[in-house]
């Protein structure tokens, strides 16, 4: 007999495939499996082959004692994943990282943007005051990262003249935390000064956001067991990386002076306003590029090898020509092979492969072939990189295809990515909860590419370590 069809949609009704299993043991085990018995894509894939779904109920990590309660409607298709944008029928409230929220005392015991819905107010005024402080220093990111990632160079180079490892990651930690506070607050983080944050501003950011994620981070390359004793058996205390939360909050507190100012202006708290700052430019923003970052740099390297390079070399060169050998909005422009890498690198490894949203009524969700009863109160998750690799609308989904995104066809397909928690040809605003930082994000990858290979013709790359905890380093550089 034929499923029945429901009221609003005109796929087949059926039930939700998947289980819990028995509580406390069901979210146990499926943790086990996440983590230690499968793998992440054994997990997703194992569960879409045995239901033949690609929407299903899971439990998802920590799990207790961590988090009370795990259980999740999992989505991994193109067509059921986009409800996690609509805020009409989803709560972001406190999902952030998960099915667990980090304590407070972790920002001053303020819930910062991220974690606040945008029917509350304070979100409409806190996101405002971010996109106005990022409007207002536009014209400073592309200099601040220019000078920031230069003095990177120069330690590569060095290092290889040397004879030294020439850590990419490392560097990245630098660069990349730098120059957008040296945009932002218009100072140096590591110049001398009452509150210098020296070398340690970024690699301070890395560990203060470390226990946060910790209950949900596997494969660091340490042994399971030790990963599931530290991490997920109780919530790593604020109090171990206080002391660096306390640099980075003193550092803001006293050079963050020009966006405290715009906040208070929009009736934000002082306090309030720098713990924020110091969550949307040490989590948010230099969080997001730390990631993203070597991961670009992995892919061109992995997947394009010399060819792309001397590709991307080329292009490069020649749209700067035009803007006096110096990398501008306006060369960017004629960047489309690297505009489409970049893309094409958001695509095959979003950077935040994780979104959550409560129910808030009953509703009808549909995948490309069903449609399901979902309740005011379920909790629906859905895991974003197997979203990007949907057969359905990327064709050969997992290869990296440095050209996907170019031309009329390529310009198609950005409305299915959704690294920033949104289709990229929507606007992010105060009522929805895309990345504030879109547009600069886009642009800044754009712009490390661009400088990568304006200076260089072609790298070679070695990787130490495994999984997260992985290291990426220059084993050579061709200087252009
Ligand atoms: C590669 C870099 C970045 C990535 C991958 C990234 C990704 C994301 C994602 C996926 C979300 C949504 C999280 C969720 O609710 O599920 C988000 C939110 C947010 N991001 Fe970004 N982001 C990046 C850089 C930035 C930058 C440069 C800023 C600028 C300050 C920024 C500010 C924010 C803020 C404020 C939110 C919360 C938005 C809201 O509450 O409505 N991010 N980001």
């Amino acid at each position: 007999m034929a499923a029945p069809k429901s009221e609003t949609s005109t796929r087949p009704l059926i039930p939700i495939p998947g289980d819990y299993g028995l509580p406390f043991s069901g979210a146990v085990k499926d943790r086990l499996d996440y983590f230690w018995f499968q793998g992440e894509d054994k997990f997703y894939k194992s569960r879409m082959d045995k239901y033949k779904s690609t929407v299903f109920r899971v439990n998802m990590p920590p799990g207790p004692p961590i988090a009370d309660d795990s259980r999740v409607i999992c989505l991994v298709d193109q067509k059921s994943f986009p409800v996690l944008f609509d805020v009409s029928k989803v709560e972001k409230k406190d999902v952030f990282v998960g099915t667990y929220v980090p304590s407070t005392k972790f920002n001053s015991g303020f819930r910062v943007c991220a974690y606040l819905d945008p029917s509350e107010e304070k979100h409409t005024k806190l996101k405002q005051w971010c996109f106005n402080f990022l409007a207002r220093n536009g014209k400073n990111f592309i200099p601040e990262f220019h000078a920031c990632f230069e003095q990177s160079c120069v330690e590569w180079e060095t290092d290889l003249a040397n004879g030294k490892k020439a850590s990419l990651s490392a560097e990245v930690q630098q660069f990349a935390f730098n120059f957008l506070l040296r945009a932002i607050c218009h100072q140096d983080p590591a110049a001398p000064g009452p509150a210098s944050l020296g070398k340690h501003g970024g690699p301070d950011a890395s560990t203060w956001a470390l226990p946060q994620l910790a209950p949900i981070v596997g494969n660091t390359g340490l042994p399971h067991a030790v990963e599931e004793a530290a991490f997920r058996t109780v919530p790593i205390p604020s109090l171990l990386v206080q002391n660096k939360y306390d640099a980075l909050f003193n550092w803001f507190k006293t050079y963050g002076k020009e966006p405290l100012d715009m906040a208070e202006e929009l009736g934000i708290d002082r306090n309030e306003a720098t713990a924020n700052l110091l969550f949307f430019l040490c989590f948010n923003a230099y969080g997001g590029f730390n990631i993203f970052f070597p991961e670009i740099t992995g892919f061109i390297h992995q997947f394009g090898g010399p060819e792309l390079m001397h590709e991307l070399h080329d292009e490069v060169t020649k749209a700067v020509a035009a803007t006096g050998g110096v990398v501008t909005l306006g060369a960017l422009q004629n960047m489309p092979l690297l505009r489409s890498v970049v893309y094409e690198g958001f695509r095959f490894k979003p950077p935040v492969p994780y979104q959550y949203g409560k129910a808030k009524c009953d509703f009808i969700l549909e995948n490309h072939e069903n449609s399901f009863q979902v309740k005011k109160g379920e909790m629906l998750y859905g895991f974003q990189p197997l979203v990007m690799h949907d057969p359905k609308v990327f064709e050969r989904p997992g290869e990296f295809l440095p050209r996907r995104f170019m031309g009329p066809e390529g310009e198609k397909l950005l409305p299915h990515v959704f690294w920033s928690n949104g289709p990229e040809t929507e606007k992010t605003t105060v009522q929805n909860k895309q990345c504030a930082g879109k547009q600069l994000v886009v642009t800044m990858s754009q712009v490390f590419v661009a400088e990568l290979f304006l200076r260089y013709k072609d790298f070679t790359l070695d990787i130490e370590g495994t999984g997260k905890g992985s290291k990426l380093f220059f084993h050579t550089l061709t200087k252009a």
